[in-house]
């Protein structure tokens, strides 16, 4: 038996629906670059989901199916209502919504291809809801009902603050959206394809990934690297703070990757919104921070910021609570997580690898009364 630890370099599943090769990533054999100027979210949930990219026909039916379904059942909305969403974490409450909605779906335990793909619709279209929703309803406001006219990532801001948003703040989260969608093996997408390859159901492989996101080591980083930015505060401060940072060891959030080695593919594309953004809203500093951060630990260590590292900066931005940005992570990731359980169902084997033991042999069972 072969091991290595955290599964590192181990291949564990044939997929094409993404792949990162030299440190390019594509999507279906599309390079992200390309996907990122030129694609809209709806269309890379098409071509995760069917591997091919939409026709207008298929396109619009899509995003009419997915409007159609992004009303929450009002069970939903008394749920999160149940508990005290100004203490709960966003990311644990979206877990366990998730998992409810699960309970109220009557073709959750069906796992045919047809009524995979329609839970498919509805998990992508509500889970963007639930995360509007928390948001609302912590703010003791009223949820804001989906506007089946607006795109996906234009409804989502729309329920978020209850206004329609900007075409620019639509075309930077649609963009982010795009870039977050899907990333061959990472933790939770091969979490989700443990759970459903026990022939468990899609809500519980999406809730399994949703645990596995909330993690400061995968997508948890976004908010951590915001935090860091607050807690710099000032340009000045940046450099100080990350030679202290790495002279205690203690990790940086947003740099370093484990696949990546030369940097992540995405990452430029979030600095430059980062760059624009911070600038039209008078906070061009969290960019300059960041970059200082950026340049320091690459020269130093070699390490590069990965997908995490500029969305803080984009997200905060966007007027967006820091809290909200690993629930915003999943909502674009759904529709990896979803494409891979397909995936894992269409050529199904059990994941069960193996440990190397290394405790105590050969015991001798002690009886309760006589253990020291
Ligand atoms: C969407 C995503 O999930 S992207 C990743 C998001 N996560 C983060 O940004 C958290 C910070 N980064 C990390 O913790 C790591 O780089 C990971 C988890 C992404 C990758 O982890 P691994 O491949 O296991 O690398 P590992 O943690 O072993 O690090 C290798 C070396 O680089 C160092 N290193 C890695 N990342 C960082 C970092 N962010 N800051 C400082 N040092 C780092 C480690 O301390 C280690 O150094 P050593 O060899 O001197 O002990
Ligand atoms: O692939 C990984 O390990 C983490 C990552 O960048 C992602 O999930 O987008």
């Amino acid at each position: 038996m072969t091991q290595t630890k955290g599964l590192a370099g181990v291949v564990a599943a044939h997929s094409a629906i993404s792949s990162i090769i030299d440190d390019q990533l594509t999507y279906v054999g599309y390079k992200i670059d390309d996907l990122a100027e030129n694609s809209t979210f709806e269309e890379v949930i098409y071509l995760l989901w069917h591997l091919k990219l939409p026709t207008e026909q298929e396109l619009s039916a899509l995003k009419k199916e997915l409007a159609d379904h992004a009303e929450l059942p009002r069970e939903v909305i008394n749920h999160l209502r149940s508990y005290d969403l100004t203490k709960v974490r966003p990311m644990a409450a979206l877990r366990t919504a998730v998992s409810f909605l699960g309970m109220l779906d009557p073709e959750a335990d069906e796992i045919s291809e047809e009524a995979n793909l329609r839970k498919a619709i509805r998990m992508q279209a509500r889970i963007a809801s639930i995360v509007a929703a928390i948001s609302r309803i912590r703010q003791g406001n009223e949820p804001v009902a989906p506007n089946k006219d607006l795109s996906f990532a234009a409804n989502f801001l729309y329920m978020l603050n209850d206004k329609v948003p900007s075409d620019m703040e639509v075309e930077a989260l649609d963009k982010a959206l795009v870039l977050h969608a899907d990333h061959e093996l990472n933790a939770s997408t091969f979490t989700a394809r443990v759970c459903v390859a026990t022939l468990s159901d899609i809500y519980s492989g999406v809730t399994a990934a949703i645990s596995a996101l909330k993690g400061p080591l995968h997508g948890g980083a976004n908010e951590g690297v915001m935090k860091m930015l607050l807690e710099i505060g000032e340009e000045e401060n940046a450099l100080p703070y990350v030679k202290e940072k790495l002279a205690n060891k203690e990790k940086v959030m947003g740099i370093g990757h484990r696949v990546y080695r030369s940097g992540d593919p995405r990452a430029k594309h979030l600095k430059k919104m980062s760059e624009e953004l911070t600038k039209i809203t008078g906070q061009p500093k969290f960019y300059n921070i960041s970059v200082q951060i950026e340049d320091y630990i690459k020269q130093e260590k070699g390490l590069p910021a990965n997908v995490d590292f500029y969305s803080a900066s984009v997200y905060h931005s966007l007027g967006i609570e820091t809290d909200l940005f690993t629930p915003i992570f999943a909502i674009s990731r759904v529709s990896g997580w979803i494409a891979h359980i397909l995936e894992q169902y269409s050529d199904n084997r059990l994941i069960r690898p193996r440990a190397e033991y290394t405790g105590p042999q050969h015991q001798q069972y002690v009886p309760l009364s006589e253990r020291a």
